[in-house]
């Protein structure tokens, strides 16, 4: 028995079919390998759906949002109202995602953990409320031990359903104004990297701005500095959207549900749910490398491939629902592609 839920065994991929999806792969009509990234993930795609011949029909986003206290230290380009406002945006259909999300097919849930405004009642928006955001952590733990395990939970709880719903592919979304901070302070914790390489502009902070951002990353790793396990590390310096998030990847890994991870805060949070429980990493694929700094240290970590590099930094999931069709037509090609014997090509010289 595990003491935590998050601890128990994560969804093994099926190392048969592993093998006959390879297999497959050195029988289409190309040069091996000429498929370049794409042929990897059609097999891990096999792997983790238990058929040689994967598909990408179900495809859910999840949207967590939530306010972050160390926005009082000037560390956003934007006012921290915005975190709220983009929440109608999300449901009303004409934020990024939102558009994304039609284009794809895919389901679009949008999840208020806990923001400063109480967000008025809103239809497609489910409010949770855990807390009016979190605390300033340049002063204070940014959350509660409890509160940190309610907001791991809301993540699990959506992911479980996305399960049930026979979900192919999860998408996890942030928005929170001044989380780049509290993914920076993260990855500060948990990476052994310099400071400068792991803070970033942000939402297109100044120079002015990013030495206040800088200065605010200092003093939480003055205060908090000793933290280094992952759990303690999220309660003392992340924010409920990034403890969403966290507790999604772990549920959807448990569960036998992949993962496309989005921009630079989503990969801290998928690089706590590995530090928490290393099997997630067979669930998680990786869609790009964004234009905040850190991100790319953030996935040499993970060891992680990325599908795309587009200079992307808006969050909400849009990196991710970006990459799905490239996701899809791997599959496609994967499932679809004659062998050398079906359509009579020599194969070898
Ligand atoms: O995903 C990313 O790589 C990314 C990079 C920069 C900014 N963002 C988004 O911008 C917001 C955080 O930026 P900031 O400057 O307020 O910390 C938050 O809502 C994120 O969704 C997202
Ligand atoms: C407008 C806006 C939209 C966003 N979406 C994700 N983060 C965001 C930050 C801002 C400022």
């Amino acid at each position: 028995m595990s003491a935590f839920w998050w601890q128990a065994s994560c969804r093994p991929l099926d190392p048969q079919v592993a093998v006959q999806a390879l297999q497959r792969q050195a029988e289409l009509t190309k040069p091996a390998g000429a498929l370049g990234q794409l042929e990897p993930l059609a097999v891990r795609l096999a792997a983790q759906q238990g058929r040689v011949r994967p598909e990408l029909e179900r495809v859910c986003i999840s949207i967590f949002a939530g306010d972050h206290g160390v926005v009082a230290e000037g560390v956003s380009a934007y006012p921290q109202a915005v975190t709220v406002q983009m929440l109608g945006n999300f449901a009303g259909g004409g934020a990024a995602i939102s558009v994304l999300a039609r284009q794809l097919g895919a389901t679009l849930e949008v999840h208020n953990l806990g923001t400063v405004e109480p967000a008025p009642a809103m239809a497609g928006v489910c409010q949770h409320q855990l807390a009016p955001g979190t605390a300033n952590f340049t002063q204070a733990p940014a959350m509660s031990g409890e509160l940190c395990l309610a907001a791991l939970q809301v993540g699990r709880a959506v992911a479980e359903r996305a399960a049930v719903a026979g979900c192919q592919l999860f998408i996890g979304g942030e928005m929170g104004i001044g989380n780049t901070t509290a993914a920076s302070a993260l990855a500060c914790a948990l990476l052994d990297k310099q400071l400068s390489e792991l803070v970033g502009p942000g939402t297109g902070l100044d120079s002015a701005g990013m030495a206040r951002k800088i200065r605010a990353v200092e003093s939480a790793l003055a205060l908090h500095g000793q933290a280094r396990a992952p759990l303690d590390c999220l309660q003392r310096l992340g924010g409920l959207e990034i403890a969403a998030l966290t507790g999604a990847y772990l549920a959807c890994a448990q569960q036998g549900v992949s993962v496309l991870v989005d921009g630079f805060i989503c990969s801290v949070a998928a690089l706590l749910a590995v530090r928490l429980n290393p099997g997630v990493a067979d669930w998680l694929l990786f869609s790009h490398s964004g234009a905040e700094p850190g991100h790319r240290h953030v996935l040499a970590a993970l060891e992680a491939t990325p599908l795309l590099q587009l200079g992307l930094r808006l969050g909400e999931g849009s990196g991710a629902a970006l990459a799905v069709p490239l996701l899809r037509l791997a599959c496609a090609l994967h499932g679809q592609m004659a062998t050398f014997s079906e359509a009579a090509v020599q194969e070898h010289g």
